[in-house]
């Protein structure tokens, strides 16, 4: 028996030819043969739908003995009709055709019944799914199970859940290339804030901190030791970095005019004054920054309505009586020892204490000497594009700067170096008498050893090595700097040979 459907083809042909040979009338006969074709027709058209259907279907009776199953059924598991139809779902599990089944599930509990299966003869995943078919009584005569392929399923499913890891991928991409823009926004600081030293670095990592930050910020340090610069560098990275950045020189600013240039005046406040009033710089940097460099040099009764300004963030115009609001980030900067100006009297103590809530102190260069090299070379790069020149520092020229104690620090390092490109020849090393010459017009700056610190056979090698070192490279050579030294050029070889002195290029030297 291939199939219960075929096999009832079979029995109604067979009932045709017994009718047809029966003694029945003609007419009677005629009827019921019709009936019967009209029978097989729509069988027939049953299979011709069952087969042209895209699932599987399994029919059973309601003791799960198998009638049906369609060619997409065969398709989907590998198992032909011939191997299942008449036999009974239970023997085929038995069998270990299927592994498990819903149709005794189905016909127990009366009620439909969905699994997840897999064709143990081809893997084919699918979801199945039982549904009783009920008689008059409420009995269940057939299960009718769909098979659906979900292998295409599962595969689009994998798919899409591979093209979400790469969407989730290229998210976490874009969030590490935010996070290296970052990275490369704070390493630009880098570049505008040139320097090595443990000492600059930690001034780096201030910026970093407090840029974001709406809190004033006092920057101390020598002149010309870089405060505008971290001024400058705490502004462009800061959220207020496209609203106004207004500086102020307190020193530079004649003090009978700090006052309303700073605050603004009303209109008619003074004689010459205009008719609409002025704004002040503060009223400027409304919204941004301002930096008060060489706030030392701010007057006392400034100081009492600058402190005005910072606590109930407002300003009134000189002359004015309303009070207009402001929001500005205040950043000040001095060379001067603001503590000792409050202990003198001359600077408020409670004005230092507001301008002073985030402190960052810039070391001269002389106590970071490994910044000398790579600000020398910055200086060089710029200046020698700026004069069209390829000035280059040789290592005995690296250590005469490496001994100068810098007064005016970076600006004092970028002046010599602009002067240096512009003297030196077209093209090669500067020389080092004209290093020597430009650094010694101070020659008091030149480092000496501290008494405090080293012995006096220490002190004595330094100045040794300092004056051998000076002389080879004011003279570029043993012989004349032994000359100039006046010992024989057997002693200069030797004393560097002890005290460390690398002659770099013997043949030069002894040229
Ligand atoms: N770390 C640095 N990297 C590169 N250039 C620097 C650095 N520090 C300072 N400079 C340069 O040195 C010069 C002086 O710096 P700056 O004006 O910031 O010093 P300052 O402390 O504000 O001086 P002053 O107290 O006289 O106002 C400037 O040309 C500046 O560009």
């Amino acid at each position: 028996m291939i199939n219960s459907l075929e096999s009832s083809e079979v029995i109604i042909k067979e009932i045709i030819s017994k009718i047809e040979k029966s003694s029945w009338d003609s007419i009677t006969c005629q009827e019921t043969v019709k009936g019967l074709l009209k029978v097989m027709d729509d069988l027939a058209d049953f299979r011709d739908i069952g087969d042209h259907l895209y699932d599987g279907i399994y029919i059973t009776d309601g003791e799960g003995k198998t009638l049906y199953v369609n060619k997409a059924y065969t398709r989907i598991t590998g198992i032909r009709p011939e191997e299942v139809v008449g036999q009974y779902v239970d023997d085929l599990v038995a069998k270990g055709v299927y592994l498990n089944a819903v149709t005794p599930e189905v016909i127990k509990s009366k009620k439909r019944v969905n699994a997840m299966g897999e064709s143990l003869r081809n893997g084919t995943k699918m979801l199945i799914t039982g549904s009783p078919v009920f008689d008059a009584e409420g009995n269940v005569k057939k299960v009718v199970t769909i098979d659906r392929e979900i292998t295409d399923l599962l595969k689009m499913k994998s798919d899409l859940e591979a093209s979400q890891r790469k969407i989730q991928a290229v998210k976490t991409d874009k969030a590490k290339s935010i996070m290296e823009a970052e990275h490369l926004r704070k390493s630009q600081l880098k570049k505008t804030l040139i320097g090595s030293s443990i000492e600059i670095q930690k001034v780096m990592m201030q910026i970093q901190q407090v840029a974001d930050l709406d809190v004033t910020v006092l920057i101390t340090g020598e002149t010309g030791s870089g405060k505008e610069v971290v001024a400058n560098e705490i502004y462009l990275n800061s959220n207020r970095k496209k609203r106004p950045y207004i500086k102020v020189n307190c020193a530079a600013i004649p003090l009978n005019l700090l006052e309303a240039e700073l605050f603004g005046y009303a209109k008619g406040a003074f004689t010459g004054a205009t008719s609409s009033g002025k704004m002040g710089l503060f009223e400027l940097a409304d919204k941004g920054t301002i930096l008060l460099d060489e706030i030392g040099d701010m007057p006392l009764e400034l100081q009492s309505k600058l402190l005005r300004v910072i606590q109930h963030k407002e300003v009134t115009r000189v002359g004015g009586t309303k009070p207009i609001a402001l929001d500005v980030r205040i950043l000040s900067s001095t060379n001067c020892d603001l503590k000792n100006l409050v202990k003198q009297g001359r600077f408020r103590e409670d004005l230092y204490y507001r301008l002073n809530v985030f402190p960052i102190h810039i070391p001269p260069l002389r106590s970071r000497i490994e910044d000398i090299e790579p600000l020398a070379k910055h200086f060089l790069d710029i200046y020698n594009t700026k004069y069209a020149r390829n000035t280059i520092i040789d290592i005995p020229g690296f250590e005469m700067l490496h001994k100068y104690l810098w007064p005016g620090n970076i600006r004092e390092l970028q002046n010599i170096i602009e002067r240096l490109v512009i003297i030196a020849e077209q093209k090669g090393n500067v020389s080092n008498e004209q290093l020597g010459a430009l650094l010694n017009l101070n020659p008091s700056y030149l480092a000496q050893p501290s008494l405090e610190k080293a012995g006096l056979k220490d002190i004595v090698n330094t100045v040794e090595k300092k004056a051998i070192e000076e002389a080879l490279a004011l003279y570029g050579s043993t012989r004349k700097a032994a000359k100039v030294l006046m010992v024989d050029q057997s002693t200069i070889v030797k004393k560097a040979k002890r005290l460390g002195i690398v002659l770099k290029d013997e043949k030069t030297h002894q040229a």
